[in-house]
């Protein structure tokens, strides 16, 4: 043989035609099987009678015959198995196969008589005509007991194979497949094949680019209306969940949606037919267009919901208004028990938390906020009689007249040994058990009680603050507390930035530092970071801070001296946390990750471990939650501990791989498929510890993260070290970090807000002619583009083309709050 006839033949799909003899493995989450097949024929060389098959495959039935299509590869520690890329099920298609097939087993109540009918009347190609039209089954006069058996069972024998090997043949990974089968079950293809975009908004793992290509495939043209609106979606859904806006404005979605989709396919886009389809969507009530800014309905109605409810509590009819000479004499008394005397400030800022429905208090570390909640709260009590010493000892959660909550668990838990009340999450509070995606179709517990202080306010994202203000009751008093300057929330927003900046709340900001002001330089640092400088001190050694320099491929080494220093001196390594701002690089995070757990729990025989992605887990290893899983009391950003490791074995009764997990005496099992839920926490992300403290941190920052430089990242990171900070890396990074102000998001709370309140002042800024300055600019920036997009959109306006009320007149939010977006 020569070598072009080879080539030929290795290129050659191979193919392994066999019945299924067992079914060695099934993966939980997936369709991803190993199995024996019994070999009955092949196109590439092979001896044995039976060969290993690896793949997606649906519940294949042992009696049936398959054809495996992929290719031979050499496993390196099972040898040599077939690969399947896809399959196909050997129908019987000869009168004889039929008629066994059709009077065996799987069709209880048809005989072999019935059987011949079915295939004289539909012929050999019976299967298909029957799986394509059930309906055929009423020609063929059959009782109607019968007809529904032979309709069930070539759906039950059949359907799920045809799905998995159509999901197969688009080139879906087992994890997407299984995804798309569970959200679709039988309509999966059928979804594909009508608009495979919806794919990008409904499965997680599937962007525009994979749809555009399947839409490709099935013949979906470039400038399909279908094909333009998966990509404003994906556009607007980029805009939204990735960089934490709630809008965009056309321009930006036009723009955006033109790129994405001639990129998809190299075809120029004509930005009109983009702006048609916006106002097709608008129509349909399937995005909100308002002024010029474009929404996602969810966060739409969630803005409004957010600034309608604020503006119902704040004017509740029923306002306290206590005497000041009253509340001062309370105080003072409560002072004394408290062993501190309140600033000016401070005072003020609880005498009007106390007159206000709902409050607003911001504040750097240090400065108050804990012992201002604690004061408003020993006020509250003894104005309206309740007793703290009942609600303290109170086992369960029900009818607690004041309520205490963050966003995570940390800052919970935080708060109940602060204030010595009980404190619980948002989530938990609202009985929230579902995950995150479903917040907005969360059934909530409406809350009662007369009091809510909310902590870490400024974590919050609008989506979550609008279920929650959804189930406060009119009357309850409601205080939001957190700091500005933090890092905004993951979701989208900045919900507590824009109430603040509302100015239509009553609220108080706490500028004056107390904690531990003479021997602390950590709570001055964070303070000047805050106010965009490094103090000129930075790199001196501090008794609580110092300033290592080093380059990021230092980091680790110098990470690890650090450490091992720590523990010599007889300090606690759970004490110690390493905060980054990326996972990837030599200083990021999965890199200290790594050298942190060789550290502190290095591999040793006979210590049991077990791989999850690219990170081992062995007990004693400290992990991070990822996700929220209100059902057993974690959340996203929890800190535990691996207490066991369970490896299934028959011999000892373990029917799966199990890593047990302690959070602070909360035990939880993670099966298999939970496992990347979890990730090692020796050292985590900035965002990941907001709303947390630790005695020591140590934070690397060099110029391979110039990404993520900002001033409020630096400022998260370095405000969480309650005793000692360890800065290590190269002074500029620090320095540019400080330097730059992220901008703030797209939100359209604000305004929301002022129209709700009625504030008719700030209502008309928004309508008035822009100023000079920003005519000029706006003018100079139309020239410097001169893509004509500017200009286009608001010729599109001009010419009706987007309407900047596009169906806004006389509607109302709730008018489209039953219904659920689709392309
Ligand atoms: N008026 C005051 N007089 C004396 N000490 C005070 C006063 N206000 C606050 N402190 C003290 O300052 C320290 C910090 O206060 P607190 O914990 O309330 O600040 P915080 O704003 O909640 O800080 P963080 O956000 O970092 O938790 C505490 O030890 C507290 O007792």
């Amino acid at each position: 043989m020569n070598n072009t006839q080879q080539e030929l033949i290795q290129n050659e799909q191979q193919f392994v035609k066999g019945r299924v003899k067992s079914v060695f493995f099934q993966s939980n989450d997936s369709f991803y099987k190993v199995i024996l097949i019994s070999v009955k024929e092949t196109n590439f060389d092979w001896k044995e009678h039976t060969i290993t098959v690896t793949g997606d495959f649906a519940n294949l039935q042992e009696e049936n015959e398959y054809r495996f299509i992929g290719h031979v590869v050499d496993h390196p520690r099972y040898g040599k198995q077939f690969k399947a890329e896809t399959y196909e099920v050997d129908v019987p298609d000869t009168t004889e196969g039929l008629v066994h097939y059709f009077s065996s087993d799987k069709f209880p109540g048809i005989g072999k008589k019935s059987a011949e009918r079915i295939v004289k009347i539909l012929g050999d190609d019976a299967l298909n005509l029957l799986i394509q039209d059930p309906e055929r089954a009423q020609e063929l006069g059959l009782s109607s007991r019968q007809a529904q058996t032979l309709i069930e069972g070539v759906k039950d024998n059949n359907q799920t194979d045809t799905i998995i090997i159509g999901l197969n043949n688009y080139g879906f990974s087992s994890k997407i497949s299984a995804r798309i089968f569970a959200k679709y079950h039988e309509k999966s293809l059928t979804v594909i094949n009508e608009n495979p975009y919806q794919l990008s908004i409904d499965i997680d793992g599937i962007g525009f680019m994979k749809a555009d290509q399947i839409a490709n495939q099935i013949g979906i043209k470039d400038d399909s209306a279908v094909r333009i609106r998966g990509a404003i979606f994906q556009v607007l859904s980029d805009f939204c969940y990735e960089s934490g806006n709630t809008y965009a404005t056309s321009r930006q979605v036009i723009e955006n949606a033109i790129t994405l989709l001639e990129k998809g396919r190299q075809t120029a886009i004509d930005p009109e037919i983009v702006a048609d389809q916006i106002i097709e969507l608008e129509k349909k009530h399937r995005i909100v267009a308002d002024q010029q800014h474009i929404y996602v309905r969810r966060l739409y109605h969630a803005e409004h919901g957010i600034a309608n409810k604020l503006y119902t509590i704040a004017t509740n009819q029923d306002q306290k208004n206590y005497d000041e000479k009253k509340l001062a004499k309370i105080l003072r008394r409560i002072e004394r028990h408290l062993g501190i005397q309140y600033d000016d400030v401070q005072q003020d800022a609880i005498f009007t938390a106390l007159n206000s429905r709902c409050f607003l208090l911001t504040g750097g570390p240090g400065t108050g906020k804990t012992t201002i909640i604690n004061g408003i709260v020993a006020m509250f009590a003894e104005l309206n009689g309740i007793d703290l010493k009942q609600i303290q000892q109170q086992k369960d959660d029900s009818h607690l007249p004041i309520l205490l909550a963050a966003p995570t668990g940390r800052a919970a838990k935080r708060m109940t040994e602060t204030t010595g009340l009980p404190a619980r999450t948002i989530h938990r509070l609202l009985g929230i058990n579902g995950h995150d995606e479903e917040l907005s179709e969360s059934k909530v517990t409406e809350l009662s009680g007369d009091l809510l202080i909310i902590d870490e306010t400024s974590m919050v994202d609008t989506e979550l603050m609008d279920v929650l203000l959804g189930a406060i009751p009119y009357n309850m008093q409601v205080i939001f507390v957190g700091d500005k300057d933090q890092l905004p929330s993951v979701g989208p927003g900045q919900v507590f930035a824009d109430l603040l900046e509302s100015d239509q709340l009553p609220k108080k900001e706490l500028t004056r530092i107390y904690r531990q002001s003479d021997d602390s330089s950590i709570v001055e640092l964070s303070h000047s970071i805050q106010q965009g400088q490094l103090p000129t001190d930075f790199t001196q050694q501090h008794a609580d801070r110092s300033f290592i320099a080093c380059n990021a491929f230092q980091v680790p080494d110098v990470l690890e001296q650090v450490v091992k220093l720590w523990i010599s001196k007889g300090n606690l390594i759970d004490d110690l946390q390493v905060l980054a701002p990326m996972y990837k690089g030599v200083a990021g995070i999965d890199s200290l990750n790594n050298r942190m757990q060789a550290i502190v729990n290095p591999a040793k025989h006979g210590r049991k471990e077990v791989q999850v992605n690219q990170q081992v887990f062995r007990i004693g290893d400290r992990v991070l939650q990822l996700v929220n899983d209100p059902e057993h009391n974690i959340f996203n950003g929890d800190i535990g501990k691996v207490i066991g490791i369970d490896l299934k074995s028959a011999k000892n009764h373990i029917p799966a791989d199990k890593i047990i997990v302690d959070f602070d005496g909360n035990e939880v099992g993670y099966e298999k498929r939970n496992w990347n839920q979890l990730t090692l926490a020796y050292c985590m992300s900035i965002h990941k510890s907001q709303g947390g403290e630790f005695p020591l941190i140590i934070l690397p920052m060099v110029r391979q993260f110039s990404r993520m430089f900002a001033r409020n990242l630096l400022y998260t990171a370095v405000s969480r070290a309650k005793q000692k900070l360890i800065l290590l890396g190269e002074v500029d990074a620090f320095e540019k970090s400080v330097s730059i102000v992220s901008s703030n998001r797209q939100t359209g709370l604000k305004e929301m807000l002022w129209e709700a309140f009625g504030d008719h002042e700030k209502v008309n800024l928004l309508d008035e002619t822009d100023s000079e300055d920003e005519i000029e600019t706006a003018k100079s920036d139309e020239q410097e583009t001169n893509q004509g997009l500017n200009v286009l959109t608001n010729s599109l306006i001009e010419s009706g083309k987007i309407d900047p009320m596009i169906g806004m007149n006389g509607i109302q939010p709730k008018n489209f709050m039953e219904q659920k977006p689709k392309v």
